[in-house]
């Protein structure tokens, strides 16, 4: 069997296109980071929906898997007759998590549409293995709708750097810390249950020399209990002048790293050379908005806690913005959900635009 060059249309019935509307919708209830949202629709001959899946993030099942997991028991024997409405082509290497393709195969999958073609050297290569096997396979559906759900994941790959993830936690008058440098604590415990979460998803963290500085902190990942969780991430600090051996970011674990540069993507290319997939900038002002200014924020996760400080350090210092044309501007992502309150603070989820070519510092 031939597979059709990717772009090309094909026919698609209405309940395959519902079901591929349906595993976008389930694709946005994962997590962002080193991993695409994928979102995997099986339905039947009738065209009714047989079960769902979604990617939970790095190391956790992929779309296919769970949408097979899902599959009521009993109703196994009638996946030759079914087709997979998945929106990323199925992987076809082993990560954290085994082959897709391989899963598909076994479960007897007879059909399978995907919207976006897979651009990882080590996960290409699925559709044609599927079709290979003498599974249907066809893409050309929605293909700009899946490029655009993980168009900066896309862009980071494309890139070789790991996607990259803003966390602020700011007053609402925009401040990250008060006159005199405390900042400790803007955002409430919920809101800082949620960064952990973050940083426990992340591969490395990146705090600058001021912060150090101000803070002193530990930049591990914890549980509600101060625990560390598992798999802590790597801690990098990033500026010229050296971290205090006493510093608390050195830890003892041997997970950490200082680079003294000022150069956003110099960080990014070490960091990807040592294998991050995801990394997470916690501030501050300073660096955060070095690496705004070089379009290398794929995420912002921003805490907006209901206090006023007046004063202080801004979120975001100079942009190099000189009038409102040439604004930064962003959209909600929807992925997790855009908006919500998270004890006292309110937690917001933005991206940057998509295919924004005139952006400063591209
Ligand atoms: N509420 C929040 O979410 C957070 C608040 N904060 C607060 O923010 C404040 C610290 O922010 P800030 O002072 O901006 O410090 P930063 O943490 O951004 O560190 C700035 C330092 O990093 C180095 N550096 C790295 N890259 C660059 C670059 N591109 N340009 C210039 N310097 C660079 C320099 O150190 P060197 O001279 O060594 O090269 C510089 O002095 C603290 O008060 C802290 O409490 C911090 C994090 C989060
Ligand atoms: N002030 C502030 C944050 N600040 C971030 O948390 C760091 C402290 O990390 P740790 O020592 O590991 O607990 C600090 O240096 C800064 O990067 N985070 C938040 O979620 N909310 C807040 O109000």
């Amino acid at each position: 069997m031939s597979l059709p060059a990717p772009g090309i249309s094909q026919q698609f019935s209405t309940a395959e296109q519902r079901g591929m509307e349906l595993a976008l919708q389930a694709a946005g209830q994962g997590v962002r980071g080193a991993n695409p949202l994928v979102g995997a629709v099986i339905i039947d001959p009738r065209g009714e929906v047989v079960s769902t899946g979604y990617h939970r993030g790095a190391g956790t099942p992929h779309a296919e898997v769970d949408a097979l997991a899902n599959v009521p028991s009993g109703r196994e024997a009638e996946l030759a007759d079914c087709t997979m409405l998945v929106t990323l082509e199925p992987c076809n290497h082993r990560g954290r998590t085994g082959p897709c393709s391989g899963a598909i195969l076994e479960a007897g999958i007879g059909s399978l549409v995907y919207a976006a073609a897979d651009p990882t050297d080590q996960a290409a290569g699925g559709a044609q293995r599927l079709a290979a096997a003498g599974v249907a396979v066809r893409t050309g559906m929605m293909p700009q709708r899946a490029q655009e759900l993980n168009h900066r994941w896309f862009q980071a790959r494309r890139e070789v750097r790991p996607f990259t993830t803003l966390h602020i936690a700011q007053s609402v008058d925009g401040l990250i810390a008060a006159a005199d440098g405390t900042s400790q604590w803007i955002t409430g415990e919920e809101a800082r249950a949620d960064s952990h979460g973050i940083r426990s998803r992340a591969d490395a963290i990146i705090a600058g020399n001021g912060t150090i500085a101000a803070d002193n902190p530990r930049l591990t990942a914890r549980d509600r209990a101060g625990a560390e969780t598992p798999g802590q991430p790597l801690r990098v600090v990033m500026g010229r002048r050296k971290v205090p051996a006493d510093a608390a970011v050195r830890g003892t674990d041997g997970r950490f790293l200082q680079l003294a540069t000022h150069d956003p993507a110099e960080v990014l290319a070490e960091l990807a050379g040592r294998g991050v997939g995801h990394a997470m900038i916690e501030g501050g002002a300073t660096i955060a908005s070095a690496f705004l200014r070089a379009d290398l924020i794929d995420e912002l996760v921003l805490y907006l806690a209901p206090l006023m400080l007046g004063a202080g350090t801004r979120a975001v210092a100079d942009l190099g913005i000189g009038t409102l044309a040439e604004a930064s501007r962003w959209r909600w992502d929807n992925a997790g959900g855009s908006a919500r309150t998270l004890g006292a603070d309110l937690r917001l989820h933005l991206e940057p635009l998509p295919f924004r070519g005139t952006q400063k510092g591209k």
